[in-house]
């Protein structure tokens, strides 16, 4: 098991938990909606960094999203293993060949 396997079993266990006791709680009982719009909010600021050059800043942005991203996939039930099945599934490919897969 992973770091991101530990934190994504972290998540998903707090879906059962009191949200005044955890941060990722009461963001699970807003709804996927709302974990999807705190997604949003910390890739732009992700973003924001990466423009900027503010290495220590991405860094710190970057987990946010990486945490984001969790929450949002639990909230929706996607495992994390099915998308690390998908990026597995596109090694080996080209980019240009997964692009014309899809289109
Ligand atoms: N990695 C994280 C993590 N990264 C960011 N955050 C929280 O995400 C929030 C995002 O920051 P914001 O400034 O946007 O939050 P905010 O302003 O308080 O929220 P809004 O009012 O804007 O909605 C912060 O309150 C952080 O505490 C995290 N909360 C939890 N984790 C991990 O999740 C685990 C479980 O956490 P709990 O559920 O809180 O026990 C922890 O052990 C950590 O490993």
């Amino acid at each position: 098991m992973s770091f991101l396997h530990d934190l994504a079993a972290t998540i998903e266990s707090r879906k059962s938990a009191d949200p005044d006791s955890s941060w990722t709680a009461k963001l699970l009982a807003k709804g996927p909606e709302k974990a999807a719009e705190k997604f949003g909010e910390e890739a732009v600021e992700a973003i924001i960094e990466a423009v900027k050059g503010d290495r220590a800043r991405l860094t710190s942005e970057a987990a946010d999203v990486l945490y984001h991203l969790l929450v949002m996939l639990a909230a929706r039930n996607v495992p994390l293993d099915d998308v690390l099945a998908e990026l597995s599934r596109r090694q080996g490919t080209s980019g240009i060949a997964e692009k014309a897969a899809r289109d």
